[in-house]
């Protein structure tokens, strides 16, 4: 029977002679059978290597969140958890950064002393009985505004800060040797939307880990850095008395307080352990290092061979991201192919504006970038972990009788204190879940205080069972 012209070409290559005998036939059928069977063997040969090499590829985790939400914190926590021997290996390197952050909370009051000085008035005496210093030094009076008593400043603190002016120069040499190029923020007390200091440090946080091995890190030579280091170190030994004296002293906390600035709720804030700190024999402890503040820049890639636990034995790349608004474009490409994200929002910053846009509060911010993550597409099947970290900061804060309801309207009069707050907050980001979510997906969320790693631990543990868990079924489900 003559084709029509219109048969697909392919089908009339395949097609049997018009003219096949039954033996013919027969032998065709068998030989497309066989080869289909060929056929399916390959086809799971295939599925099973899939599922072997990504049952081999590390467990992929991203850390996000805004800045200052604890993402390189948590990732401490992993590995201390997990990864003990390595941990123990970087502790040194971390010895520089606690030095720093250090320096830097010094200078921080420096610099207030000098804005609050180069305003004020020498007196040629006390002021009046009770304003005298028991030196009897010559008063300065700094020309404050406000309505309150001036703030009286005596030559001693002229004193302290001419022999605590060589940490300007450390700050420098220190953040050089790390890779650093500014300082950090300072958090004032009633937070809301008031000041914040605008200097943004930029660390490469990776650069730390290589600082006493590798020299072309930050350009620098090791012996050049060695050097750097045993200066600091004899810099801030000598200069440890009068650190912890302008910490302490009266006019300066009373400094502090009016500005509404509590350097104790600052990121890296080391202070009150100067001594300790300052020590020339100092090894930092596990609870320095998770205190230590640097600001992560890009996105930094952290593998973790997992020493202890279920996952024993696995490979496990953490991705910690930079939070500042300029940093988020960077995290879309590492959405694809993610095993689960842990999403850090802090809760104790219901009454802050983020440091980089002080329209907008910290909170209000975190729901937003929520709400993103949970509406990507290419996130739909990713585990998403959320982590409302600082928690032991709201306690503090409400303790201290902030309000939320002057903050959060909505709240009402329901209880102020830090359950029903975190648990009033959690219900929002579960609603954004929900509602912005392509599929639906389980809720999994942890009130965390990060700083505090027994606890944290545990909330790993939970948070690696899980992810673990997904991890082989995706792996199945191939
Ligand atoms: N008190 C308290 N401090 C915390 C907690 N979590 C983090 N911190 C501190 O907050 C500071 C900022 O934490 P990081 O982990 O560096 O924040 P980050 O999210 O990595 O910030 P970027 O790198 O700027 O994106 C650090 O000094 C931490 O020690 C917490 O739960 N409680
Ligand atoms: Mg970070």
């Amino acid at each position: 029977m003559p084709r029509s012209l219109d048969e697909d070409p392919l089908t009339l290559a395949i097609a049997p002679p018009p003219d096949e005998t039954p033996e013919a036939k027969e032998a065709r059928l068998k030989a497309e059978a066989e080869a289909r069977k060929v056929s399916e063997r390959i086809d799971e040969q295939i599925r099973a290597e899939k599922a072997a090499m990504k049952k081999k590829r590390p467990i992929k985790v991203l850390l996000l969140g805004q800045s200052e939400s604890g993402k390189s914190t948590t990732l401490k926590n992993f590995q201390l958890t997990y990864s003990p021997k390595a941990w123990a290996e970087e502790r040194e390197s971390w010895r520089t950064v606690i030095q720093l952050n250090l320096v830097r909370n010094v200078n921080t009051i420096l610099d207030l002393l000098s804005e609050e000085l180069s305003g004020a008035q020498y007196r040629s005496g006390p002021l009046s009985d009770s304003d005298a210093s028991d030196d009897d030094d010559a008063a300065v009076v700094a020309a404050s505004t406000r309505a309150d008593a001036p703030l009286r400043f005596t030559e001693r603190h002229a004193l302290l800060k001419l022999r605590l002016a060589p940490l300007r120069g450390l700050q420098k040499d220190l953040e050089e040797c790390i890779g650093a190029s500014s300082g950090e923020d300072i958090a004032p007390v009633d937070a809301p939307i008031t000041r914040k200091s605008q200097t943004e440090a930029f660390i490469r946080t990776h650069h730390i880990w290589k600082l006493n091995t590798k020299a072309e890190d930050t350009g620098l030579s090791h012996k050049y850095k060695a050097t750097k280091a045993r200066e600091a170190t004899e810099i801030i030994a000598g200069c440890a008395e009068d650190m912890f004296a302008i910490w302490e002293d009266p006019t300066v906390q009373q400094m502090l307080r009016r500005r509404k600035i509590m350097m104790e709720a600052t990121s890296g804030f080391f202070l009150p352990e100067v001594e300790r700190i300052a020590a020339r024999n100092y090894v930092p402890s596990d609870d320095d290092v998770v205190r230590a503040r640097l600001r992560t820049l890009g996105v930094q890639e952290y593998k973790i061979k997992f020493e202890t636990g279920p996952a024993a034995g696995s490979d496990w790349c953490l991705y910690d991201v930079g939070g500042s608004r300029t940093q988020r474009a960077a995290w879309f490409p590492y959405f694809d192919d993610c095993d689960a994200i842990i999403f850090l929002a802090p809760v104790n910053c219901f009454d802050e504006r983020l440091a980089e846009d002080s329209k907008v509060n910290r909170l209000e911010d975190s729901y937003m970038l929520w709400k993103l993550v949970c509406s990507s597409k290419l996130l739909a099947r990713t585990q998403m972990i959320l982590f409302l970290n600082k928690c032991d900061l709201l306690d503090q804060k409400l303790k201290s009788g902030v309000l939320i309801r002057d903050h959060v309207r909505s709240f009402g009069n329901r209880s102020n204190d830090v359950e029903t707050v975190s648990k009033y907050f959690s219900q929002h980001f579960r609603e954004i879940m929900k509602r912005h979510s392509p599929e639906p997906r389980q809720y999994r969320v942890h009130m965390t205080s990060v700083i505090d790693t027994k606890a944290t631990a545990v909330t790993l543990g939970v948070v690696e069972e899980g992810i673990l868990q997904a991890h082989l079924r995706s792996v199945d489900l191939i």
